[in-house]
């Protein structure tokens, strides 16, 4: 199975359970690995038969600014469902990080996999 990379990836979102987080932004920090066959893409070297990175980081990036969830669940799972719809992915593994959230910690957060991960993809 063949998988698409998103690492490291920050946004800025309102995101906390706690009154004073509703008030500020707070950074995520995201890794996303995606089924795809890449076959098709590197034989006709054409960006328009994979899954776009680029597109799919901004399209994160927007859902980030448009949403004010309590928790990080939350984060995850809407954006795994509105990700998979929006760009046909069978199957994907999304981490969400909140880096600063638990000051002992060096990051704290979730992470989910959805979808079927098959052989051809
Ligand atoms: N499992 C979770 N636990 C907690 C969350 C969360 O989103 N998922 N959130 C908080 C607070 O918002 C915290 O991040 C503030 O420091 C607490 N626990």
């Amino acid at each position: 199975m063949d998988l698409v990379l998103i690492e490291s990836l920050c946004v800025d979102t309102v995101i906390g359970v706690y009154d004073w987080e509703r008030t500020i932004t707070q950074r995520l920090v995201l890794d996303l690995a995606m089924a795809h066959d890449i076959c098709a893409a590197a034989a006709g070297d054409d960006v328009a038969l994979t899954l776009d990175y680029a597109a799919i980081s901004e399209h994160i990036d927007a859902f980030a600014n448009a949403h004010d969830f309590a928790l990080v669940e939350t984060f995850a799972e809407r954006l795994a469902d509105t990700l998979r719809e929006e760009f046909t992915i069978p199957w994907l593994r999304l981490t969400v990080r909140k880096p600063g959230a638990v000051p002992a910690a060096t990051t704290v957060g979730v992470q989910i996999e959805r979808g079927i991960r098959t052989g051809a993809a």
